[in-house]
């Protein structure tokens, strides 16, 4: 494999944009880390750490940061995107005017444009329509990956080059990357396995059994494929990192800040409490939403997103809630995932 000698760029200084970045500066590569935050680069470049977003991680001493974009893009041959969905366009609109045509751009963002319905890609599409896109997703909680714990990763692109110098500039001992052309299911599969950790979390709190936890997981699983395949998405892309195994981590670990919100809500916080205490970016809340409308609009039989609606944004008891489900008309109830029509 090609070894990526050039320099690399990321944009975001949150905890994934920092995590990725000091893989690849851990190689020897060059990187440059683009942040709004002049504290916060100072903070990277003298005392190599991010102590807002990954406190106690040492990054090394040769990733590079700063709050000029510009300086940050230049001669980039790689840029990644680490920036939450609602200011994605924005940030690669500041972007644009420092980005050759054919720049290949990653995204590592896990949601979707609310008034477009675009997922990023879409978003880097319109906004740079020479670039080379491709999406970076799978279980990846940044704490752990901060911690080296033996991870793996999906690239999703159409572009082989892209897919290939993105294995090469990440991959390190305790981190493998996996190439897929399904930049559309391992996007979705990132993206909406967000909503299911919220239900996860809110269960948690509640001290469901595991008869619950593993039949909410699956039927999870199940709803999440079945939107993606009615939009096209490979359903074996649910069965991979990007789908079951981002869904598994997120479900389960309290690491994750959308498990979090769920278990806030479970102890009985209201939305805005749950969000305010967390103080980090949860994009499950808005992707609940958004997906609601969507599924309404496309006729696509998704009732967990419609019970978390209800519960999340109309104050519906939980348990009503559950109690409707479990009494669901049986009959439409089909356990299959393939063929496309019966999931
Ligand atoms: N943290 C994690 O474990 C993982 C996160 N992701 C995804 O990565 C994306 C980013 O997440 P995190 O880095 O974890 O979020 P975060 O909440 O830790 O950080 C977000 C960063 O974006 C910056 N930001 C927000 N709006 C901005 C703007 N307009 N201009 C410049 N900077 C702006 C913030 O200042 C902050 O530095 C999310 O979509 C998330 O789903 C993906 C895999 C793992
Ligand atoms: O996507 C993640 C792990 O793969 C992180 O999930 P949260 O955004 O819920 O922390």
């Amino acid at each position: 494999m090609k070894a990526v000698q050039q320099k690399v760029a990321v944009l975001g200084g949150g905890s994934f944009g920092t995590v990725i970045a000091n893989i690849m500066a851990e190689k020897g590569i060059q990187v440059s880390q683009w942040m709004r935050n002049a504290a916060r680069a100072e903070e990277i470049n003298r005392l190599h750490v991010n102590s807002r977003y990954l406190p106690d991680y040492p990054l090394s001493e040769s990733l590079c940061a700063t709050t000029d974009i510009e300086m940050a893009l230049k001669d980039a041959c790689l840029v990644f995107v680490s920036i939450p969905s609602q200011s994605f366009r924005s940030v690669v609109q500041l972007a644009k005017p420092f980005m050759p045509a054919g720049q290949r751009v990653i995204s590592t963002t896990k949601g979707i444009e609310g008034e477009s319905f675009s997922l990023m890609s879409q978003i880097l599409k319109d906004e740079l329509p020479d670039a080379k896109v491709g999406v970076l997703s799978g279980p990846n909680l940044a704490k752990e990956v901060a911690l080296h714990q033996l991870t793996a990763t999906v690239i999703a692109s159409d572009d082989e080059d892209l897919r290939t110098q993105v294995q090469s500039a990440l991959h390190q001992s305790y981190f493998r990357v996996y190439a897929s052309s399904d930049m559309y299911g391992v996007e979705l599969g990132g993206t909406l396995k967000n909503i299911y950790a919220i239900a996860a979390g809110l269960s948690a709190a509640l001290g469901v059994g595991e008869n619950t936890k593993s039949m909410l997981l699956t039927r999870s699983l199940a709803e999440m494929s079945r939107f993606a395949v009615s939009m096209g998405a490979n359903p074996m892309t649910f069965l991979g990192l990007s789908g079951v195994g981002d869904l598994i981590v997120t479900c389960s670990s309290p690491l994750s800040r959308n498990y979090r919100v769920g278990f806030a809500l479970g102890g009985g916080k209201t939305l805005e409490e749950a969000v305010e205490s967390l103080g980090e970016v949860a994009e499950g809340v808005n992707t609940i939403r958004i997906i609601k409308v969507k599924a309404d609009e496309m006729q696509i039989y998704m009732p967990l997103v419609s019970g978390l609606y209800e519960v999340v944004f109309n104050g519906a008891p939980v348990k009503e809630v559950v109690k409707a489900l479990m009494m669901n008309e049986q009959s439409s109830d089909v356990e299959f995932v393939l063929p496309r029509d019966a999931v």
